[in-house]
């Protein structure tokens, strides 16, 4: 055994024939991968593998936008691993099945992965590690997408927190998480390699039609464009993130990490380090952007946390009595949401820019999906599905809580009764029109004043403009006021005692 530089202990590698399998799954990373690290400290040799497995996660398998970052990323740790001196190993199929059999096939006693928190997954692991356990080999797991043991995290009393504020001042008090690990610079492969798929031939790239151009132009994946964007974020704009996070015009204002984060090309622990020495750098003088900074991870934290304890949580209302809603079949909305043809720009900004990028800012993902499950009356599993297939970022944890969060369902909600207003949100936080312009050019030479409300401008103005009501851009599918009372009708007659509501939470005042 020899210590590395943060004092991790490896084995010298290639010295004997000890192997070790490394099952890769969300944590598409070298540098601060414990799986990856516990696989060198056991084995000579260490054998990585990614099983593309569609059927165990049934519908919560990856979304046509996380294929693409998938491709991409394993192209990029393919090569990544190449250069340290082992292959990662492609297969497609059961996941169970495939496992079991390479560790037989290459002699490994042991399998090393990443903890997961998707139910579907953990279901895998559990059925894996007592196939394994059959043959006489083992299943070890490790944490590699939170920052703390989220098992430990309890309330004094012991109970489990369904509230973010709490949680969050739970976790600033524990101790700093473990360091992040370097990357290994040197991994011994297997003495013969056993068979892998292409990766081209999983065909996880769009075609007819290849919808993919503006996210190849927005997106590096891989643990090196991740890097990238991490340190461009930390030099450049960490200073102003508490101001400009709410602004989806800022093309500076957040760090675009989460597809990242999501598929573990960079760990939340790296980030939350980094994070740390850049503000140390500012001195402090405006280290407000990094306490924010850190309060989103903190979010992140706690979508795995309600997911961990809530597994039904992508599919069931956190709070039962919301299950009686009486949500609206619409099958002509959806698809006019679906496509940002609502009548209400900041909402069709929003989901055109998600069908573009395969990403949408944090404001307008609240107000597109508050439009969906509040105006529209459309339940939030549907609104939840889109999303996941059309995110690159799509994470079961935080999609489903977040969606759960806006539609009040959640035990960590807005309170039903707050609706926001599309335009009121527009004009408060796209107020100089950048936003909409960019991504509905048809209005763009609306002014400002009537652009959040092209149907109450004079004729005269959208004369001007070149604009015909429902010719270039639609009318509102639903009437602001009367979606908002539908909305309230049937939030208050589901909800009639005062104990059904959710607990308030300031964090969530404060996002407003
Ligand atoms: C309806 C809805 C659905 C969402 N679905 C997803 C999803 O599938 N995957 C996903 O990663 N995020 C989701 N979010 C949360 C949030 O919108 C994104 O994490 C954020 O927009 C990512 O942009 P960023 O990396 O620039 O964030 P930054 O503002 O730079 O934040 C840094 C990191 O903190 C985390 N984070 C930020 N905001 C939140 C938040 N509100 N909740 C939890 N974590 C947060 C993310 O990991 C993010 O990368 C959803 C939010 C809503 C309202």
């Amino acid at each position: 055994m020899v210590a590395d530089k943060a004092g991790v202990k490896t084995k010298r590698h290639g010295t004997g024939d000890r192997l070790a399998l490394l099952w890769l799954r969300q944590d598409l990373r070298l540098a601060d991968n414990q799986a990856l690290h516990a696989a060198m400290a056991d084995a000579d040799r260490v054998l990585p593998v990614f099983v593309l497995d569609q059927e165990a996660g049934g519908p919560w398998a990856p979304g046509g936008a996380s294929l693409w970052w998938l491709h991409h990323s394993l192209a990029a740790l393919g090569e990544a691993y190449g250069k340290l001196g082992t292959r990662l190993i492609l297969r497609r199929g059961d996941a169970s099945t495939i496992i079991t059999e390479l560790a037989r096939e290459t002699g490994a006693d042991i399998v090393h992965c990443g903890m997961a928190h998707e139910p579907w997954l953990r279901r895998l692991d559990a059925g894996v590690a007592a196939s394994l356990q059959a043959d006489g080999r083992k299943l070890a797991t490790h944490r590699v997408a939170t920052l703390f043991d989220l098992d430990g995290i309890r309330s004094k009393t012991g109970t489990r927190y369904g509230v973010y504020t709490p949680f969050a001042n739970t976790c600033r008090a524990l101790p700093d998480p473990e360091q992040p690990l370097p990357a290994p610079k040197k991994i011994a492969g297997p003495v013969r390699l056993p068979n892998s798929d292409r990766l081209e031939d999983w065909c996880l790239l769009p075609t007819a039609p290849d919808w993919a151009g503006s996210m190849r132009d927005t997106w590096t994946p891989g643990e090196v464009g991740a890097s990238r964007r991490l340190h461009d974020f930390l030099d450049s704009r960490l200073d102003g993130y508490g101001a400009s996070r709410d602004i989806p015009g800022d093309p500076k204002g957040t760090s675009m990490l989460s597809p990242h984060l999501h598929w573990g090309e960079l760990s939340a622990t790296q980030v939350w380090y980094a994070a740390r020495e850049a503000a140390a750098k500012l001195n402090g003088v405006r280290a407000g952007g990094f306490e924010r900074f850190q309060g989103e991870l903190l979010w992140h934290e706690f979508a795995a946390y309600l997911l961990r304890h809530n597994p039904a949580m992508p599919e069931d209302p956190l709070r039962p009595a919301f299950a009686r809603l009486p949500w609206r079949d619409d099958a002509k909305g959806l698809q006019a949401w679906q496509r940002g043809r609502t009548g209400i720009p900041i909402v069709d900004a929003g989901m055109r820019q998600l069908w573009q990028l395969g990403w949408m800012h944090n404001r307008v993902r609240m107000i597109t999906a508050s439009y969906l499950v509040k105006h529209m009356l459309v339940s939030w599993q549907q609104g939840e599905a889109w999303f996941w297939d059309a995110l690159v970022d799509a994470d079961l944890a935080t999609n489903s809580a977040s969606w759960q969060w806006v539609a009040g369902t959640g035990t960590d909600s807005q309170p039903f009764f707050r609706v926001f207003n599309p335009v009121t949100q527009g004009r408060k936080f796209d107020a100089d029109g950048l936003y909409v312009r960019q991504y509905v050019p048809e209005l763009k030479s609306l002014p400002d004043r009537w652009l959040h409300e092209p149907w109450a401008a004079p004729d005269v103005v959208l004369k001007k403009a070149g604009i015909v009501l429902d010719h270039d851009y639609p009318r509102p599918i639903v009437g602001l006021d009367e979606g908002r009372d539908r909305a309230l009708k049937a939030f208050r007659e589901t909800v009639q005692h005062r104990s059904d509501e959710p607990e308030a939470d300031e964090a969530q005042d404060a996002a407003e």
